[in-house]
Protein backbone atom coordinates (compact mmCIF):
# COMPACT_ATOMS: atom_id res chain seq x y z
CA UNK A 1 0.00 0.00 0.00
CA UNK A 2 1.64 3.32 -0.52
CA UNK A 3 2.81 5.20 2.31
CA UNK A 4 1.55 8.85 2.72
CA UNK A 5 4.37 11.02 4.52
CA UNK A 6 3.73 14.67 5.24
CA UNK A 7 6.56 16.87 6.43
CA UNK A 8 5.99 20.40 7.73
CA UNK A 9 8.19 23.40 6.89
CA UNK A 10 9.30 20.94 3.97
CA UNK A 11 10.42 24.36 1.85
CA UNK A 12 13.98 24.45 2.69
CA UNK A 13 16.94 23.55 5.56
CA UNK A 14 16.28 19.95 7.15
CA UNK A 15 12.79 19.26 5.82
CA UNK A 16 13.70 19.48 2.25
CA UNK A 17 16.53 17.52 2.96
CA UNK A 18 14.60 14.89 4.22
CA UNK A 19 12.35 15.17 1.73
CA UNK A 20 14.86 14.08 -0.63
CA UNK A 21 16.26 11.57 1.37
CA UNK A 22 12.69 10.29 1.68
CA UNK A 23 12.12 9.93 -2.06
CA UNK A 24 15.49 8.24 -2.71
CA UNK A 25 14.79 5.63 0.09
CA UNK A 26 10.89 4.89 -1.63
CA UNK A 27 10.09 6.56 -4.82
CA UNK A 28 6.51 4.62 -4.34
CA UNK A 29 5.90 6.80 -1.24
CA UNK A 30 3.12 9.97 -1.82
CA UNK A 31 4.88 12.97 0.01
CA UNK A 32 3.23 16.39 0.75
CA UNK A 33 5.19 19.39 1.99
CA UNK A 34 3.30 21.36 4.09
CA UNK A 35 4.21 24.70 3.80
CA UNK A 36 3.40 28.50 5.00
CA UNK A 37 4.20 30.08 1.47
CA UNK A 38 3.20 28.32 -1.50
CA UNK A 39 5.78 29.73 -3.90
CA UNK A 40 8.71 28.37 -1.83
CA UNK A 41 6.66 25.27 -1.34
CA UNK A 42 6.07 24.87 -5.59
CA UNK A 43 10.21 26.19 -5.70
CA UNK A 44 10.49 22.67 -3.56
CA UNK A 45 8.43 20.94 -5.31
CA UNK A 46 10.36 21.52 -8.71
CA UNK A 47 13.66 20.46 -7.12
CA UNK A 48 12.51 17.48 -5.72
CA UNK A 49 11.42 16.57 -9.19
CA UNK A 50 14.20 17.36 -11.04
CA UNK A 51 16.13 14.38 -8.85
CA UNK A 52 12.95 12.28 -9.05
CA UNK A 53 10.98 12.68 -12.06
CA UNK A 54 8.17 10.31 -11.27
CA UNK A 55 7.56 11.08 -7.58
CA UNK A 56 4.33 11.86 -6.53
CA UNK A 57 4.72 15.05 -4.47
CA UNK A 58 2.07 16.88 -3.42
CA UNK A 59 1.54 20.44 -1.69
CA UNK A 60 -0.55 21.70 1.21
CA UNK A 61 -1.28 24.95 2.60
CA UNK A 62 -0.23 24.81 6.19
CA UNK A 63 0.68 28.12 8.15
CA UNK A 64 1.30 26.32 11.88
CA UNK A 65 1.62 29.32 13.65
CA UNK A 66 -2.36 29.95 12.68
CA UNK A 67 -4.91 28.08 14.30
CA UNK A 68 -7.20 28.38 11.38
CA UNK A 69 -4.99 27.69 8.78
CA UNK A 70 -4.37 24.57 10.92
CA UNK A 71 -7.95 23.05 11.37
CA UNK A 72 -8.27 23.81 7.54
CA UNK A 73 -5.03 22.26 6.44
CA UNK A 74 -5.96 19.65 8.57
CA UNK A 75 -10.09 19.17 6.32
CA UNK A 76 -8.14 19.20 3.21
CA UNK A 77 -6.03 16.29 4.22
CA UNK A 78 -8.86 14.11 5.37
CA UNK A 79 -10.12 15.04 1.93
CA UNK A 80 -7.59 14.07 0.04
CA UNK A 81 -6.04 10.84 1.67
CA UNK A 82 -7.43 7.94 3.32
CA UNK A 83 -4.65 7.86 6.21
CA UNK A 84 -1.07 8.89 7.38
CA UNK A 85 1.63 6.90 7.51
CA UNK A 86 4.37 9.81 8.83
CA UNK A 87 3.49 13.05 9.61
CA UNK A 88 7.11 15.03 10.46
CA UNK A 89 6.36 18.15 12.55
CA UNK A 90 9.38 20.00 11.36
CA UNK A 91 8.76 23.58 10.67
CA UNK A 92 10.13 26.17 13.19
CA UNK A 93 11.32 29.52 13.92
CA UNK A 94 13.73 31.39 16.56
CA UNK A 95 13.18 35.13 15.72
CA UNK A 96 15.09 37.63 16.66
CA UNK A 97 18.05 35.70 17.86
CA UNK A 98 21.17 37.21 20.47
CA UNK A 99 24.37 35.56 21.10
CA UNK A 100 25.35 36.26 24.51
CA UNK A 101 29.08 37.10 22.93
CA UNK A 102 30.26 37.32 26.62
CA UNK A 103 29.28 33.52 27.47
CA UNK A 104 30.70 32.48 24.25
CA UNK A 105 33.88 34.24 24.86
CA UNK A 106 34.35 33.02 28.63
CA UNK A 107 32.89 29.03 27.49
CA UNK A 108 35.54 28.62 24.68
CA UNK A 109 38.56 28.87 27.77
CA UNK A 110 36.67 26.46 29.92
CA UNK A 111 35.91 23.10 30.43
CA UNK A 112 32.06 23.15 29.29
CA UNK A 113 33.27 24.07 25.67
CA UNK A 114 31.75 21.37 24.16
CA UNK A 115 29.01 20.88 25.67
CA UNK A 116 27.86 24.66 25.31
CA UNK A 117 29.07 24.35 20.89
CA UNK A 118 26.75 21.02 21.62
CA UNK A 119 23.48 22.53 22.99
CA UNK A 120 24.13 26.38 23.30
CA UNK A 121 23.05 26.65 26.72
CA UNK A 122 22.63 29.93 28.30
CA UNK A 123 24.21 31.09 25.07
CA UNK A 124 20.92 32.31 23.46
CA UNK A 125 17.88 34.57 23.72
CA UNK A 126 15.35 35.52 21.55
CA UNK A 127 12.53 38.17 21.28
CA UNK A 128 8.98 36.80 20.83
CA UNK A 129 5.91 38.09 20.58
CA UNK A 130 2.07 38.01 20.12
CA UNK A 131 0.67 36.51 17.23
CA UNK A 132 -2.99 37.00 16.07
CA UNK A 133 -4.47 33.91 17.72
CA UNK A 134 -3.03 35.64 21.17
CA UNK A 135 -0.57 33.15 21.52
CA UNK A 136 3.49 33.71 21.59
CA UNK A 137 4.74 33.06 18.23
CA UNK A 138 7.68 30.56 19.22
CA UNK A 139 5.46 28.43 20.90
CA UNK A 140 2.84 29.30 18.23
CA UNK A 141 4.97 27.67 15.38
CA UNK A 142 7.14 25.30 17.14
CA UNK A 143 4.36 23.63 19.34
CA UNK A 144 0.88 24.29 19.83
CA UNK A 145 -0.03 24.14 16.07
CA UNK A 146 1.93 21.10 15.46
CA UNK A 147 -0.09 19.95 18.85
CA UNK A 148 -3.57 20.61 17.20
CA UNK A 149 -2.66 19.42 13.90
CA UNK A 150 -1.97 15.84 15.44
CA UNK A 151 -5.27 15.98 17.26
CA UNK A 152 -7.12 17.14 14.04
CA UNK A 153 -5.55 14.37 12.08
CA UNK A 154 -5.78 11.67 14.36
CA UNK A 155 -8.36 9.80 12.50
CA UNK A 156 -6.15 9.39 9.97
CA UNK A 157 -3.40 8.35 11.85
CA UNK A 158 -5.23 6.08 14.15
CA UNK A 159 -6.80 3.75 11.55
CA UNK A 160 -7.30 0.01 12.46
CA UNK A 161 -4.45 -2.60 12.19
CA UNK A 162 -1.82 0.51 11.39
CA UNK A 163 0.60 1.98 13.15
CA UNK A 164 1.66 5.48 12.27
CA UNK A 165 5.02 8.08 13.64
CA UNK A 166 4.67 11.30 14.06
CA UNK A 167 8.27 12.80 14.59
CA UNK A 168 8.97 16.09 16.39
CA UNK A 169 12.59 18.23 14.72
CA UNK A 170 13.07 19.13 18.30
CA UNK A 171 16.91 20.38 19.26
CA UNK A 172 19.92 19.97 21.94
CA UNK A 173 18.91 23.77 23.25
CA UNK A 174 15.60 21.88 24.89
CA UNK A 175 16.42 22.73 27.87
CA UNK A 176 14.50 21.86 31.29
CA UNK A 177 15.64 25.19 32.97
CA UNK A 178 13.84 27.20 30.31
CA UNK A 179 10.40 25.44 30.36
CA UNK A 180 7.66 26.45 33.42
CA UNK A 181 4.34 25.25 33.89
CA UNK A 182 2.99 28.52 34.84
CA UNK A 183 4.01 30.09 31.95
CA UNK A 184 3.85 27.11 29.45
CA UNK A 185 4.01 29.40 25.95
CA UNK A 186 7.05 31.48 27.89
CA UNK A 187 5.85 35.05 27.89
CA UNK A 188 7.79 36.06 30.48
CA UNK A 189 11.21 34.36 29.84
CA UNK A 190 14.36 35.48 26.65
CA UNK A 191 14.83 31.53 25.66
CA UNK A 192 10.86 30.65 23.77
CA UNK A 193 12.98 28.76 21.69
CA UNK A 194 14.58 26.48 24.30
CA UNK A 195 10.83 26.32 25.80
CA UNK A 196 8.99 25.37 23.18
CA UNK A 197 11.21 22.52 22.16
CA UNK A 198 11.70 21.26 25.76
CA UNK A 199 7.69 21.33 25.75
CA UNK A 200 7.83 19.21 22.47
CA UNK A 201 10.21 16.50 24.02
CA UNK A 202 7.47 16.71 26.87
CA UNK A 203 4.28 16.14 24.68
CA UNK A 204 6.35 13.53 22.44
CA UNK A 205 6.11 11.17 25.80
CA UNK A 206 2.43 12.65 26.77
CA UNK A 207 1.73 11.47 23.23
CA UNK A 208 3.13 8.13 23.61
CA UNK A 209 1.21 6.83 26.84
CA UNK A 210 -2.28 8.52 25.75
CA UNK A 211 -2.18 7.41 22.09
CA UNK A 212 0.19 4.42 21.25
CA UNK A 213 -2.54 1.86 22.27
CA UNK A 214 -5.14 3.43 19.32
CA UNK A 215 -1.32 2.56 16.70
CA UNK A 216 0.08 6.31 17.12
CA UNK A 217 3.99 6.52 18.09
CA UNK A 218 5.62 9.71 18.50
CA UNK A 219 9.38 10.30 18.23
CA UNK A 220 11.99 13.85 18.82
CA UNK A 221 15.10 14.02 17.12
CA UNK A 222 17.63 16.27 17.44
CA UNK A 223 19.12 17.30 14.10
CA UNK A 224 22.40 18.90 15.69
CA UNK A 225 24.12 22.04 14.65
CA UNK A 226 22.99 22.46 10.91
CA UNK A 227 23.95 25.44 8.73
CA UNK A 228 19.99 26.38 7.06
CA UNK A 229 18.25 29.43 7.18
CA UNK A 230 17.14 29.06 10.79
CA UNK A 231 21.30 29.36 11.62
CA UNK A 232 22.11 31.98 9.36
CA UNK A 233 19.84 34.45 10.77
CA UNK A 234 21.74 34.27 14.13
CA UNK A 235 24.59 36.05 13.12
CA UNK A 236 25.40 38.04 9.32
CA UNK A 237 26.33 35.96 6.77
CA UNK A 238 29.92 37.53 6.36
CA UNK A 239 30.55 36.16 9.75
CA UNK A 240 29.63 32.64 9.00
CA UNK A 241 31.85 32.61 6.28
CA UNK A 242 34.49 34.04 8.25
CA UNK A 243 33.94 31.03 10.80
CA UNK A 244 33.02 28.19 8.16
CA UNK A 245 36.59 26.41 8.56
CA UNK A 246 36.15 26.96 12.29
CA UNK A 247 33.17 24.92 12.29
CA UNK A 248 34.69 22.35 10.15
CA UNK A 249 37.41 22.28 12.61
CA UNK A 250 34.99 22.12 15.98
CA UNK A 251 33.25 18.64 14.15
CA UNK A 252 36.36 17.01 14.69
CA UNK A 253 35.77 17.29 18.81
CA UNK A 254 32.15 17.33 18.95
CA UNK A 255 29.79 15.43 16.42
CA UNK A 256 26.36 17.30 17.07
CA UNK A 257 28.41 19.56 13.96
CA UNK A 258 26.09 17.63 11.69
CA UNK A 259 26.47 21.25 9.84
CA UNK A 260 24.77 20.40 6.41
CA UNK A 261 20.86 19.74 6.03
CA UNK A 262 21.76 16.17 4.52
CA UNK A 263 23.35 15.30 7.92
CA UNK A 264 21.27 16.30 9.71
CA UNK A 265 17.82 14.58 8.62
CA UNK A 266 19.93 11.36 9.12
CA UNK A 267 17.77 10.31 12.51
CA UNK A 268 14.71 11.92 10.95
CA UNK A 269 15.36 8.97 7.85
CA UNK A 270 16.61 6.58 9.71
CA UNK A 271 13.12 6.81 11.72
CA UNK A 272 11.42 6.21 9.22
CA UNK A 273 12.89 2.68 8.25
CA UNK A 274 12.02 1.82 11.83
CA UNK A 275 9.04 -0.08 13.07
CA UNK A 276 7.75 2.78 15.90
CA UNK A 277 6.79 0.11 18.59
CA UNK A 278 10.87 -1.04 18.86
CA UNK A 279 11.50 3.17 19.83
CA UNK A 280 12.25 4.30 23.32
CA UNK A 281 9.93 7.38 24.23
CA UNK A 282 11.77 8.69 26.48
CA UNK A 283 14.66 8.63 24.22
CA UNK A 284 15.85 11.65 21.78
CA UNK A 285 17.39 10.39 18.33
CA UNK A 286 20.51 12.65 17.34
CA UNK A 287 21.69 12.79 14.14
CA UNK A 288 25.82 12.64 14.68
CA UNK A 289 28.67 13.16 12.36
CA UNK A 290 31.96 12.03 13.02
CA UNK A 291 34.99 13.95 12.07
CA UNK A 292 35.86 11.70 9.03
CA UNK A 293 31.57 12.67 8.03
CA UNK A 294 30.30 9.21 8.74
CA UNK A 295 26.46 9.77 9.36
CA UNK A 296 24.33 8.10 12.16
CA UNK A 297 21.99 7.89 15.10
CA UNK A 298 21.97 8.04 18.43
CA UNK A 299 19.18 7.58 20.66
CA UNK A 300 19.32 9.46 24.16
CA UNK A 301 17.85 9.68 27.19
CA UNK A 302 15.95 13.09 27.80
CA UNK A 303 15.84 15.04 30.89
CA UNK A 304 11.80 14.54 31.12
CA UNK A 305 9.67 13.10 33.74
CA UNK A 306 5.87 11.65 33.61
CA UNK A 307 3.48 13.98 35.78
CA UNK A 308 5.18 17.33 33.96
CA UNK A 309 4.60 15.83 30.43
CA UNK A 310 0.77 14.78 31.63
CA UNK A 311 0.20 18.39 33.28
CA UNK A 312 1.45 20.18 29.71
CA UNK A 313 -0.85 17.66 27.80
CA UNK A 314 -3.86 18.62 30.11
CA UNK A 315 -2.68 22.47 29.59
CA UNK A 316 -2.34 22.10 25.67
CA UNK A 317 -5.82 20.75 25.49
CA UNK A 318 -7.88 23.14 27.37
CA UNK A 319 -5.96 25.91 25.51
CA UNK A 320 -7.04 24.18 22.37
CA UNK A 321 -10.45 24.18 23.78
CA UNK A 322 -10.45 27.90 24.92
CA UNK A 323 -8.68 28.76 20.88
CA UNK A 324 -11.60 27.09 19.24
CA UNK A 325 -14.01 28.62 21.29
CA UNK A 326 -12.67 32.09 20.19
CA UNK A 327 -12.85 31.35 16.27
N1 LIG B 1 19.44 24.37 12.01
C1 LIG B 1 19.74 23.83 13.18
O1 LIG B 1 20.92 23.83 13.62
C2 LIG B 1 18.67 23.19 13.99
C3 LIG B 1 17.35 23.22 13.61
N2 LIG B 1 16.41 22.61 14.40
C4 LIG B 1 15.00 22.60 14.00
O2 LIG B 1 14.89 22.08 12.69
C5 LIG B 1 13.66 22.51 12.12
C6 LIG B 1 13.90 22.95 10.70
O3 LIG B 1 14.68 24.13 10.73
P1 LIG B 1 15.88 24.44 9.72
O4 LIG B 1 15.82 23.53 8.58
O5 LIG B 1 17.10 24.54 10.52
O6 LIG B 1 15.53 25.94 9.31
P2 LIG B 1 14.79 26.55 8.03
O7 LIG B 1 14.51 27.94 8.40
O8 LIG B 1 15.55 26.27 6.81
O9 LIG B 1 13.45 25.71 7.96
C7 LIG B 1 12.34 26.01 8.73
C8 LIG B 1 11.12 25.63 7.93
O10 LIG B 1 9.97 25.86 8.75
C9 LIG B 1 9.06 26.64 8.00
N3 LIG B 1 8.19 27.42 8.85
C10 LIG B 1 8.50 28.37 9.76
N4 LIG B 1 7.40 28.87 10.30
C11 LIG B 1 6.35 28.23 9.74
C12 LIG B 1 4.95 28.31 9.86
N5 LIG B 1 4.38 29.18 10.70
N6 LIG B 1 4.18 27.48 9.14
C13 LIG B 1 4.73 26.60 8.26
N7 LIG B 1 6.04 26.49 8.07
C14 LIG B 1 6.85 27.30 8.80
C15 LIG B 1 9.94 27.53 7.13
O11 LIG B 1 9.18 28.08 6.07
P3 LIG B 1 9.58 29.47 5.38
O12 LIG B 1 10.61 29.15 4.35
O13 LIG B 1 8.29 29.94 4.80
O14 LIG B 1 10.11 30.37 6.46
C16 LIG B 1 10.97 26.51 6.69
O15 LIG B 1 10.47 25.73 5.64
C17 LIG B 1 13.13 23.60 13.04
O16 LIG B 1 12.11 23.06 13.84
C18 LIG B 1 14.33 23.95 13.90
O17 LIG B 1 13.94 24.42 15.15
C19 LIG B 1 16.75 21.96 15.54
C20 LIG B 1 18.04 21.90 15.96
C21 LIG B 1 19.11 22.51 15.21
C1 LIG C 1 33.38 30.48 17.06
C2 LIG C 1 32.07 29.97 16.65
C3 LIG C 1 32.04 28.69 15.89
C4 LIG C 1 30.98 30.66 16.98
C5 LIG C 1 29.57 30.26 16.76
C6 LIG C 1 28.90 30.23 18.09
C7 LIG C 1 27.37 30.11 18.06
C8 LIG C 1 26.76 31.11 17.13
C9 LIG C 1 26.93 28.66 17.83
C10 LIG C 1 27.55 27.74 18.89
C11 LIG C 1 26.55 26.64 19.17
C12 LIG C 1 25.49 26.83 18.10
C13 LIG C 1 24.17 26.17 18.19
C14 LIG C 1 23.06 26.74 17.59
C15 LIG C 1 23.16 28.07 16.93
C16 LIG C 1 24.57 28.63 16.73
C17 LIG C 1 25.44 28.36 17.94
C18 LIG C 1 24.83 29.07 19.13
C19 LIG C 1 21.69 26.12 17.72
C20 LIG C 1 21.04 26.81 18.90
C21 LIG C 1 20.79 26.36 16.51
C22 LIG C 1 19.41 25.83 16.70
C23 LIG C 1 19.27 24.67 17.55
O1 LIG C 1 18.17 24.16 17.68
C24 LIG C 1 20.39 24.07 18.28
C25 LIG C 1 21.75 24.62 17.94
C26 LIG C 1 22.75 24.28 19.04
C27 LIG C 1 24.12 24.81 18.78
Amino acid sequence: MERIVIVTGANSGIGLALCERLLTQDSALRLCLACRNMQRAEAARSALLTSHPSAHVDLLHLDVGSVRSVLSAAQEVQARYSKVDYLYLNAGIMPNPQVDLKTLFKGLFSRNVVHMFATAEGLLTQQDRVNSDGLQEVFATNLFGHFLLIRELEPMLCQADLTSSVIWTSSSNACRSAFSLEDIQHKDGKEPYSSSKYASDLISLALNRHMNSQGLYSSVVCPGMVMTNLTYGILPHFFWTLIMPIMWLIRLFTNTFTITPYNGAEALHWLFLQKPQCLDPRSKYHSLTSGFGKNYTQPQKMDIDDSLSEELYSALIELEKEVKRKL
